[in-house]
């Protein structure tokens, strides 16, 4: 299958979802799980420091270095199933990455609030290629204030490459909400390209 542009409107969304075959997503879940070096990271909420509710691993080549909150983050190396993952991500989406966060919803009460993928180093119109693994899970875009448009809530299912471009960032913000649905884990590698300084 391949990937099929969203009719959302000041955005450039796409889906492919069945990327990976159900086997070989289910194989990479149990790899990746098992070897990435996962850390739960602290972020500062209103004057106050909490953890995260997931745990996440940036990995990438080393110029793709980023500053989030004053801090610089240095990416861990390529692991060589994050390797060619990158490379058939790339062909499919056409454009080039060096660098890719990870993230692991241990369950549904793992989550990422809205916000855009838009820090400085990513340029004006990113490019964000995301890839689910594990259970299914409600992904949200709504867009920002002001965009004449409708909020759309996708159900991410294992396999599934959801492609983010063009004015998306700018128009929109996107999420990843908890559920109380009982569901095992969820993780997702979104692979971005950040210029170096
Ligand atoms: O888990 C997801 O599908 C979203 C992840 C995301 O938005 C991010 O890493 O910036
Ligand atoms: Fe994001």
């Amino acid at each position: 299958m391949a990937l099929t542009l969203l009719p959302l409107p000041a955005a450039e969304v796409l889906l492919d979802p069945a990327f990976l075959d159900p086997a070989e997503a289910a194989a990479l879940l149990a790899g990746l799980t098992a070897t990435v070096a996962w850390q739960q990271q602290p972020i500062r909420l209103f004057g106050k420091d909490v953890m995260q509710p997931r745990l996440t691993a940036w990995y990438g080549t080393p110029e793709a270095t980023y500053t989030y909150s004053g801090l610089r983050l240095e990416p861990l190396p390529w692991l060589p199933t994050l390797q060619r993952l990158r490379a058939r991500v790339e062909e499919a989406a056409g454009t080039r990455f060096n660098s890719v966060l990870l993230n692991l919803y241990r369950s549904g009460q793992d989550s990422m609030g809205y916000h855009a993928d838009n820090e400085p180093e990513l340029g004006p119109a990113p490019v964000i290629a995301s890839l689910t693994l594990g259970a299914t899970r409600t992904f949200r875009l709504k867009p920002r204030p002001g965009v004449p448009a409708q909020a759309l809530s996708l159900p991410l299912t294992a396999g599934t490459l959801l492609l983010m471009r063009g004015t998306t960032q700018q128009n929109w913000l996107h999420a990843l909400p908890k559920t109380a649905r009982p569901v095992g884990p969820r993780l997702n590698l979104t692979f971005r390209l950040v210029m170096g300084r």
